[in-house]
């Protein structure tokens, strides 16, 4: 067997739930293995991000070279980037390394509020990262700044991701777990001719942590593993959703999500808590 190989340049996230750790932990319930460059170390529990430390751009673009001239990745996908600089450095890797199975989630503000990446990179996202991009996936307040338009119905989600699409993202996803609480979780799909929408209930939870980066990981995994976008984006719905209906209830604030139920569900588990 060739195992297939996924690379996530993201943040850590100490308390285990968001970043790189749910990244890598989801690569490896998905049956991918995963590498990881880091951008910035958060000190960050399920109360909230205590402390950002990014990284220096040079010591991004090293941890790039060391995966790209040896492993290879078979699809990569970023989360936290920070800085302008730091952007501008993956996309130049991703173009000369050729990374095509690209998966851009473009992680702005924590839950709780904490900024992850500087305002002034919002622009060096949608000009030099997001005409590179396999998937895009972007949550409703990350899709109106990319945008620079509100967005409060479904019309207005639409015409944000086609905004998104012109700027050469093969296709856009724009989450709906910042929508209305009393709406289900619809997830807006779209390939710049039709649009398709991920519907699930809505999980009345407050354990939602790290939920967009899981999402995101898991496209990144099924793409690595030559699966459609299509369905790769299917895999990860419901992914994401076992994660949180199964929660785990950890820590004095917002929990993070199962990344075991999905493969404990497929395994016909009985209790899937481990
Ligand atoms: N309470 C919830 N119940 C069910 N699905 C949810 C819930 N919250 C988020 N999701 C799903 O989790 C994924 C991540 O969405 P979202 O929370 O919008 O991203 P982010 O973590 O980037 O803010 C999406 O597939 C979304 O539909
Ligand atoms: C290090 C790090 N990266 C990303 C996030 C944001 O995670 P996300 O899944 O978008 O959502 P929340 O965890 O903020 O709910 C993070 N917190 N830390």
């Amino acid at each position: 067997m060739t195992i297939k190989k996924a690379l996530t340049i993201a943040g850590s996230d100490s308390g285990g739930g968001a970043g790189i750790q749910a990244d890598i932990k989801t690569f490896q319930e998905l049956g991918v293995y995963g590498m990881s460059a880091l951008t910035a170390v958060t000190a960050q529990n399920t109360l909230g991000v205590q402390g950002v430390y990014p990284l220096e751009a040079e010591a991004v673009a090293r941890q790039l070279d060391s995966v790209g001239e040896d492993l290879g990745p078979d699809a990569v996908k970023t989360g936290m980037l920070f800085s302008p600089e730091i952007v501008r450095i993956v996309a130049d890797k991703a173009q000369q390394y050729q990374w095509r199975n690209l998966v851009v989630d473009p992680v702005m503000i924590a839950k709780g509020g904490a900024p992850l990446l500087q305002q002034e990179a919002v622009r060096t996202v949608v000009h030099y990262l997001l005409p590179l991009a396999m998937v895009v996936t972007p949550n409703i307040p990350e899709a109106e700044l990319l945008t620079d338009m509100k967005i409060t119905t479904l019309q207005q989600r639409e015409e944000a991701a086609r905004r998104l699409v012109q700027t050469g993202a093969r296709y856009v996803v724009i989450k709906g777990g910042h929508a209305a609480e009393t709406e289900p979780a619809v997830d807006v799909l779209f390939d710049g001719h039709e649009f398709m929408y991920l519907e699930s209930p809505r999980i009345p939870t407050r354990h939602t942590h790290g939920t967009g980066c899981t999402f995101s990981a898991a496209v990144a995994a099924g793409l690595a593993q030559g699966h459609s976008a299509y369905d790769a984006i299917r895999t990860a719905k419901l992914f994401i959703q076992a994660a949180i209906e199964d929660g785990l209830h950890i820590g004095g604030g917002h929990g993070p999500t199962n990344h075991f139920a999905y493969q404990q569900r497929k395994r016909g588990a009985g209790d899937v808590r481990p």
